[in-house]
């Protein structure tokens, strides 16, 4: 952390997230943020596995265009629900089916992030996850539809934002909510010290 606070090292976040962006500044270092624009393609089966590996390819993607020392990060966020993985809704009627599913139930969030380090000529590259169940209440259908409506779900893994509207669903939540947000600031923190 030491190169960090000096501000030795050239941090970027390669995520397009406002939320990514506001937790990572809670750091209190200088960061770029350039997104990654690839294609994500997952191979891995377990949710864990994708997730890291959705985060590697973020990382990768700006580490090949980026110039010089840095520490790239990357993150990426899905839900779990009854061994089906839930990126963000296609449209409306898919956040209505997603949320019709997580509704009145528990489910995981996983974060994976990829920590891509670039200096004197040679790459680390180090990936983790979070974990964070969160149980739902009840929701009936025109909860559902009037949720939908406001647009929250659309940008969000699941169809849902826990710092949100989404949040007045929310019964429990077991394990690091900022996870559930997009980015476990404090694992990273202490990732970045190791
Ligand atoms: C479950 C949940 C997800 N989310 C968000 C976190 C992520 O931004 C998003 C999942 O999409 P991601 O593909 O993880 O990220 P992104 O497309 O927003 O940004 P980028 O790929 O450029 O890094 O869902 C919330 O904001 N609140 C929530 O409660």
């Amino acid at each position: 952390m030491k190169e960090l606070e000096k501000k030795e090292m050239r941090i970027i976040l390669a995520s397009a997230s406002p939320r990514r962006r506001e937790l990572l500044s809670q750091l209190g270092v200088e960061f770029e943020v350039c997104p990654s624009q690839g294609e994500e393609k997952i191979t891995e089966h377990l949710p864990e596995l994708a997730v890291m590996q959705l985060a590697q390819q973020k990382a990768a993607d700006i580490a090949g265009k980026t110039e010089g020392d840095a520490w790239i990060l990357g993150a990426d966020t899905i839900v779990v629900y009854d061994q089906k993985i839930l990126g963000k809704p296609k449209d409306e009627e898919d956040a209505k089916r997603m949320l019709g599913m997580l509704q009145n139930h528990r489910h995981q969030v996983y974060t994976g992030v990829c920590i891509w380090k670039k200096g004197n000529g040679s790459e680390e590259i180090r990936c983790f996850y979070e974990k964070t169940d969160v149980v739902f209440y009840p929701m009936t259908e025109e909860e559902i539809t009037k949720y939908v409506a406001t647009g929250e779900p659309m940008d969000k893994a699941g169809s849902y934002g826990i710092q949100g509207i989404g949040g007045l669903y929310v019964r429990e939540i077991h394990g690091d909510y900022n996870n559930v947000v997009g980015l476990p600031i404090a694992r990273l923190y202490h990732e970045l010290q190791k």
